[in-house]
C-alpha cells in the first residue's frame, strides 16, 4: 500500500485481494466517492494470484474466517493487502449460514434459502462484511465490520450478485437487488465497513 500526502490531500493505494468482481466493482465505487479517493490496484483478479481464490476457507467466527484470508493473501502476495469476507447470517438459526452462504447459495439458491425458514417465526436475517487490513506478512491483520440488518424475502429483483435479490433491508422496502448502485452502497454492509477502513487508513 502506497500512502501520499501531498497538500494536504490524501492518496492511497490499495492491493484487494479477490476472486469476486462484484466485490471489486462495488468497493471501488464506494471507496471513490468522498472528498479522499482511495485507489484500488486492479491486478488484483491477476492469474499469478488466481490460486488464493481456490484455497480452502477455514471454518470459524467471522472473525477468524477474515483475518486467515488476509494473513494468507498478505504471505502470498509478501506486502501490504486488504481481503473481504461478506456472511448472510438468519436471526432463526442463530447467526448462520453466516460466513458459509456462499456454499448454501451455490447448494440451494434463492429458494433454497426461502425454504430454510420454513416454520421459523422470523425471517429477520442481517448481512456482515468483514474487511480485513495487512501491513505485510509479519502483521497481524485489523479487522473491520459493517452491518446491515433486514428479513429474507422471494427473490426480487435482477439475479447479478449473489444473495442481492432475497435481501431486504430493513426500512426500504426494497431488496439489494431492487436497488441502484447508488442506493445499495449508500447503507449496505459492505458501506459501513468500508467506512470504518477509511477512516482507519486516513489516520496512518
Ligand atoms: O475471493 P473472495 O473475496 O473470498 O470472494 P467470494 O465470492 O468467495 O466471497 P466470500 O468468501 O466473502 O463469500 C460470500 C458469498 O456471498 C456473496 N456476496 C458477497 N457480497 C454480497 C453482496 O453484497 N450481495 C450479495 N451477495 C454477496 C458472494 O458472491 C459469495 O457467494
Ligand atoms: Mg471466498
Amino acid at each position: 500500500m502506497k500512502v501520499q500526502k501531498q497538500n494536504k490531500h490524501l492518496s492511497i493505494n490499495l492491493v484487494f485481494v479477490t476472486g469476486n468482481a462484484n466485490k471489486l466493482r462495488e468497493v471501488q465505487y464506494i471507496l471513490s466517492q468522498g472528498q479522499r479517493p482511495i485507489q484500488i490496484d486492479s491486478h488484483d483478479l491477476d492469474s499469478k494470484l488466481a490460486f488464493i481464490f481456490h484455497f480452502p476457507e477455514i471454518q470459524g467466527t467471522t472473525q477468524e474466517v477474515a483475518r486467515a484470508k488476509c494473513q494468507r493473501a498478505a504471505e502470498l502476495l509478501g506486502g501490504p493487502c486488504i481481503t473481504e469476507d461478506t456472511a448472510l447470517c438468519f436471526k432463526a438459526l442463530n447467526g448462520l449460514p453466516g460466513p458459509y452462504i456462499k456454499y448454501f447459495m451455490k447448494s440451494i439458491g434463492h429458494d433454497g434459502l426461502n425454504s430454510m425458514l420454513d416454520g421459523f417465526p422470523t425471517k429477520e436475517a442481517w448481512a456482515l462484511c468483514t474487511f480485513a487490513y495487512s501491513s505485510g506478512p509479519d502483521a497481524e491483520p485489523i479487522l473491520f465490520e459493517g452491518r446491515t440488518e433486514g428479513m429474507i424475502v422471494p427473490a426480487r429483483g435482477p439475479a447479478t450478485f449473489g444473495w442481492d435479490p432475497v435481501f431486504q433491508a430493513e426500512d426500504t422496502g426494497k431488496t439489494y437487488a431492487e436497488m441502484t448502485n447508488e442506493e445499495k452502497n449508500f447503507i449496505s454492509h459492505r458501506y459501513r465497513a468500508l467506512d470504518k477502513l477509511r477512516n482507519y487508513l486516513e489516520s496512518l
